[in-house]
């Protein structure tokens, strides 16, 4: 599997878009980490001022675990094919939120355990047990990193300027936790979480299946398509694809919780220097989620307690981008609107 050199955002347009915001009619800095975040999205586009975030699109990969046949998860599988026809007809929490955000939701079902009609690019139904086998065959794995880089570049090609990245499969929060722990060197009782809820005898099977998991990860960890296939899943594997080559084709993305940022983890050993392309849309109650936003050195926009997945707390997030990039567009300058300057000492 062969991913393109990732170019880095463009640092002299990071520069000119900061110099821009000294000119505004506002104390300098004094829109904090929205002046930033501004700055990102014109060094992304390459291009200052900014084109305003007109095309946000919300890409949302979907499959089933074996390993939620274990008692990890409140809910049972069913809810996985439910969810994505509740996507399609715009009921989900995400489609509130990106209604709201201005953005488009997409579905794509990568391994969901029954016929869907959101699986053109699905590989299998269900992925593997990951406590006990492997989640993919090798061709499997290769066929759905493939699907994400795929989905990736059509959504570039067709305009989108603004990627974000959700999940949803019953059990999921699984193989993140293994994903993340593997990655970062942490033990089980580190990554596990609380998913949808599950009560203190789940949270003791998870655990468990966390750590039998592990034991089949490790050896592979140094391999990233190799832990994908291993520990992953279909989904997880489209994910971490999709997010490498968005940041090949230098569109900016906004991850979301512990299963997008599980993915980040293993995209960004897949094409290093893609999370350079990343912000953080917020940060998940999920334990493990923490530890990615360390490991990637990426700071969260929100911190709302949310621990809903489907792209929900990085579609939130989606209002502060759009406004950072407007800022840089439509402020006035002290030129413009005849303010005076701060008086700098001689
Ligand atoms: C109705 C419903 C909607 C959801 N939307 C996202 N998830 C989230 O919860 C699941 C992961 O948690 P666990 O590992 O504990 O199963 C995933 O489907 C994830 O996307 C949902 C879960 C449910 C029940
Ligand atoms: O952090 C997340 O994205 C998350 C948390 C719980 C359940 N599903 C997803």
């Amino acid at each position: 599997m062969e991913f393109e050199l990732v170019g880095m955002p463009d640092e002299a347009v990071r520069q000119a878009a900061e110099e821009r915001h000294a000119r505004l009619t506002k104390p300098r800095g004094s829109l904090g980490r929205l002046e930033q975040l501004g700055a990102w999205v014109a060094a992304c586009q390459g291009m200052c001022p900014p084109r305003p975030i007109e095309r946000p699109r919300v890409v949302v990969f979907a499959g089933d675990h074996g390993i939620a046949a274990h008692g990890v998860s409140a809910y049972p599988s069913e809810v996985t094919a439910q969810m994505v026809a509740n996507f399609q007809a715009g009921g989900a929490a995400v489609n509130v939120l990106a209604g709201v955000a201005g953005a488009t939701v997409r579905v794509v079902d990568m391994s969901v355990a029954v016929d869907t009609t959101a699986g053109d690019r699905k590989v299998r139904q269900s992925s593997g047990s990951i406590d006990r086998e492997d989640a993919l065959t090798e061709d499997e794995v290769e066929a759905a990193v493939a699907a994400g880089r795929a989905v990736a570049d059509e959504e570039v090609d067709s305009g989108t300027d603004l990627l974000v990245v959700g999940d949803m499969g019953i059990g999921n929060t699984t193989p993140a936790a293994v994903l993340v722990a593997a990655v970062t060197g942490s033990e089980p009782v580190a990554v596990v979480g609380r998913g949808t809820g599950i009560d203190d005898r789940a949270w003791m099977r998870k655990t468990a299946a966390i750590r039998d998991a592990l034991r089949r990860a490790r050896p592979v960890t140094a391999d990233p398509v190799a832990l994908l296939r291993t520990s992953a899943g279909a989904d997880i594997a489209a994910m971490a694809g999709f997010l490498a080559q968005a940041a090949i084709r230098r569109t900016p993305v906004v991850l979301d919780g512990v299963v997008s940022g599980a993915a980040a983890l293993v995209a960004e050993e897949l094409a290093p220097g893609a999370r350079a392309w990343w912000v953080a849309g917020h940060r998940s109650t999920e334990p493990a989620h923490t530890l990615v936003l360390e490991q990637l050195d990426l700071e969260p926009l929100l911190e709302m307690s949310m621990r809903l997945g489907e792209g929900s707390g990085a579609t939130a997030a989606i209002p502060l981008l759009t406004m950072a990039v407007r800022i840089l567009t439509d402020m006035a300058t002290f030129e413009d609107a005849g303010v005076t300057e701060r008086e700098d000492p001689a």
